[in-house]
């Protein structure tokens, strides 16, 4: 790992490790040698600028993308390691909430609810149908069950999203950029609510984003990633005083132009002309 000053141990009960962990796109090298540890019923918040490889570091987390270098510990086993069952019981036992939030437009908000009761369990539908109550009570929709998601604001989205992460009563939560897009104050009531989960249901939760109000209000562990290198890793004070100049630029918002991800230049470029997602607003 490069040399830095900021990257503290937790010290808590570890719920996943990671260690010297490496990932490619073909040829192309997006994450270098990442070691952190996630701990138990705590939020950690993993952050840095666009493009810097938060995102493929959540897909190596829920396993959706593989490790061939380094290694991702669960509950100290390697999770390349894990067999068929442990991998479906590690999937059941993690929820995620995708940037998207990834409802069905064509279910309503209970039944995208229920979709992971049905593939997963032999639950009966009136008992599912309570399960999607609770879930909706939990992250305050409950008078919105029968409601399709185009009809929801951004915010309530996310919680229905939220919602359906639940559905399985997971004990490791993965969220794929919180906030971003929405104004502060439905922000910051995501951000209470993530904080709730913790408190009431003990969860571990992942948060990834570059929303730096939102990852100091949640964070009982920052991660920052630069560059697809991590540069800092610790309590949100310790992250605020590292003298590290990644950190500080990052932690003060100053752009630098001379090193913008080249494929995200590109990305963006082609978005600008097709008038797509990438593109100016
Ligand atoms: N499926 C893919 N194929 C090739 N390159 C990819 C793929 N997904 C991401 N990348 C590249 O890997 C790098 C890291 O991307 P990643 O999405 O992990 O970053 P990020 O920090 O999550 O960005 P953002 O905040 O914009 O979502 C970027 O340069 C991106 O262009």
């Amino acid at each position: 790992m490069e040399k830095t000053e900021c990257v503290h141990a937790t010290g808590d009960d570890p719920a996943i490790e990671v260690v010297g962990l490496q990932s490619q796109y073909g040829s192309r090298r997006v994450l270098q040698d990442i070691s952190f540890t996630i701990p138990r019923h705590r939020v950690t918040v993993i952050m840095g600028v666009s493009g810097c490889g938060k995102s493929t570091l959540l897909r190596h987390l829920v396993a959706l993308k593989p490790t061939p270098h380094g290694r991702i510990l669960v509950d100290g086993k390697s999770l390349a390691e894990f067999n068929e069952e442990e991998l479906y019981r590690y999937r059941r036992q993690t929820g995620v909430l995708f940037q998207s939030g990834a409802l069905f437009n064509s279910l309503s908000v209970a039944e995208n609810i229920a979709v992971p009761l049905r593939a997963h369990t032999r639950l009966a539908d009136e008992t599912i149908r309570i399960i999607a109550q609770i879930k909706l009570h939990q992250v305050g929709l409950m008078d919105f069950a029968d409601y399709m998601p185009s009809q929801l604001s951004g915010g309530m989205r996310k919680r229905a999203g939220l919602a359906r992460a639940l559905a399985m009563d997971p004990a490791i939560l993965f969220v794929d950029e919180l906030s971003s897009g929405l104004d502060p104050i439905t922000s910051a009531g995501l951000d209470d609510l993530i904080l709730e989960l913790r408190e009431t249901l003990r969860m571990t939760i992942i948060v990834v984003t570059h929303e730096l109000e939102s990852a100091f209000r949640i964070a009982d562990q920052l991660i920052v990633l630069d560059r697809g290198r991590l540069v800092a890793a610790g309590k949100p004070e310790e992250i605020r005083s590292c003298p590290d100049e990644r950190v500080a630029q990052f932690l003060s918002r100053r752009a630098d132009p001379q090193e913008e991800d080249m494929q995200n230049y590109v990305n963006r470029l082609v978005g600008d002309r097709r008038g797509g997602k990438g593109g100016r607003r």
